[in-house]
């Protein structure tokens, strides 16, 4: 009797293992905390091997903590931050450097080159990304071109790349695997997302050799098995999806229309579009929610860097708040921000604005503007940029929005789940649990091993712990919202 499924979920900045039941309740829990390397203005960086390390580590802890074994263990679902890319020596099993983060900005001069060069039609259509150094491609291009005798080596077949899901895989199976699934392979920008094969034209583009790419599988594949020294016993690895298309999959999110936002560092919001891959044209990307039985359901994606890492900035940065948990007291007592609007572009602004060079400001401040008013707004904010990627949905043909699926770590706010329903003017469902990246990729795995038996019985699994619904006049509400778009003007650089 195998009854338990476990999930690794490796993200930007931590590295979390949870051991669910087939009924989706977390039993067991381990985390740890990842340290992020800034070696330069814009550059984020992290250690594969401490990443490697830390995954077999919370993998043990939980399973110890809740004293299940390996062998009770049905299957391993990896869920992990996407496009962060790794280069490592098939021999040796290290990598040649440092993991380049997804948020890094290195190659944004390589990036508009090749966009003044007028590729940006031909890379959206064959990847439905855009030409951002937030990809994997030009990350990986910059790792060959820079670190001593890359190049060559890749040429020669001896290096592999992979974003960290394939960099776990080949660490948990000691080598024997070299793959990814369906849903990281879209945002690495050389993969073409109709034909689901890497693409030999977008790899000429980067100068990027095939002899690196894994083998790409469906997210619930057979992924291999964990090496018997890791848990005692082995483990099959059977589901594996990027954590934004996890949480689609951990809230069910599995019929044409539906809508997830994960409110973490970042904000990531995701539609299901079924069998069609929406192309945008305001500037959302198209993505591959799942791959099932050979299958692609799309997905349009709109992605904000700066969420939570604008609480953080509050209580770290200028230490205006003790815990982030603090922000919901302040805002209930405060109540409104009286005009005052955070734009938190501390890393440029992504979609749907994809403007680099935009940098933060904080608008409207008078006398008697307080802390309280300040926090309101960086909170608020969040829900305006929610707004932002809903507008672009709705012009991109998506119908209006009923009800918004939300979790991650800020969804514990009550306060700002109702200011997000009065601004986006929809109704926000909380499930019973936020933890919703790990869970999808266990219901991956689940699947993989045919402990459930299609989608619709992962739907039954689905609670709703809260529903919030709008209450702000509509007035209100419009009056807010162009106050914010006045003030992104002011803060973009290059309007697209
Ligand atoms: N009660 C809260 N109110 C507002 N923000 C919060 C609250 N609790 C956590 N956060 C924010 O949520 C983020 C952590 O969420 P999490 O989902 O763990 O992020 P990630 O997976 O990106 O590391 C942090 O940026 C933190 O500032
Ligand atoms: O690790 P997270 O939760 O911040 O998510 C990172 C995203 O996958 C980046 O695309």
């Amino acid at each position: 009797m195998q009854p338990y499924l476990l999930s690794l979920d490796q993200g930007t900045t931590s590295t979390r293992a949870i051991i669910f039941n087939l009924q989706g309740q977390p039993l067991a829990r381990a985390q740890r905390e990842l340290k992020q390397y800034f070696p330069a203005d814009g550059w984020v960086e992290h250690d594969a091997e401490e990443i490697a390390e830390a995954s077999l580590a919370v993998c043990r802890e939980a399973l110890q903590q809740s004293g299940i074994t390996a062998q009770q263990i049905a299957a391993i679902g990896i869920t992990n931050q996407r496009e962060t890319t790794v280069i490592w020596d098939r021999k040796t099993g290290k990598p040649i450097h440092r993991a380049i983060v997804w948020q890094d900005r290195r190659t944004a001069d390589s990036c508009l080159k090749l966009k003044n060069k007028g590729h940006e039609v031909r890379v959206q259509q064959k990847t439905g990304l855009l030409l951002d150094p937030y990809f994997s491609a030009s990350k990986i291009a910059w790792l060959l071109d820079n670190v001593a005798g890359a190049r060559a080596r890749a040429e020669r077949g001896e290096l592999a790349f992979g974003t960290i899901d394939s960099w776990l895989i080949w660490q948990l199976t000691g080598g024997k695997k070299h793959a990814t699934d369906a849903t990281n392979a879209a945002r690495t920008l050389i993969f073409n997302i109709h034909n689901q094969q890497w693409d030999e034209e977008l790899l000429s583009l980067f100068h990027i050799p095939a002899s690196l790419l894994p083998e790409v599988l469906d997210s619930a594949s057979d992924f291999g098995q964990t090496l018997t020294k890791h848990f005692g016993a082995p483990i099959q690895i059977g589901g594996v999806a990027g954590d934004q298309q996890a949480a689609l999959i951990g809230q069910a999110c599995f019929k044409e229309g539906m809508v997830k936002s994960t409110y973490g560092t970042g904000c990531f919001m995701v539609m299901n579009t079924g069998d069609e891959a929406i192309s945008s044209t305001h500037r959302l990307l198209t993505t591959v929610g799942y791959r099932l039985n050979g299958k692609v359901t799309y997905a349009l994606e709109g992605s904000i860097f700066v969420a939570g890492a604008a609480v953080q900035w509050l209580r770290d940065g200028i230490q205006l708040i003790k815990q982030a948990g603090d922000t919901e007291a302040i805002a209930e007592e405060t109540m409104d921000s009286r005009g005052v609007y955070l734009v938190p572009a501390f890393t440029g602004l992504g979609a749907p604005y994809w403007d680099p060079h935009a940098r933060g400001a904080i608008f409207g401040l008078t006398r008697d503007t307080g802390i309280g008013e300040i926090v309101i707004a960086g909170l608020e904010a969040v829900c305006f940029q929610t707004r932002d990627l809903m507008e672009a949905m709705k012009k991109d043909g998506a119908g209006k929005l009923q009800t918004l699926r939300v979790d991650g770590g800020m969804a514990v706010n009550n306060w700002l789940m109702q200011a997000l329903s009065d601004i986006v003017g929809c109704r926000v469902a909380r499930p019973t649990v936020t933890e919703t990246t790990a869970l999808g990729a266990a219901w991956l795995a689940g699947l993989y091993v045919g402990k459930f038996a299609s989608l619709d019985a992962i739907t039954e699994l689905w609670h709703c712990q809260r529903e919030f619904s709008p209450k702000m006049a509509l007035d209100k509400r419009e009056q807010m919202y162009t106050g914010w778009l006045d003030a992104v003007q002011r803060v973009t650089y290059k309007t697209v």
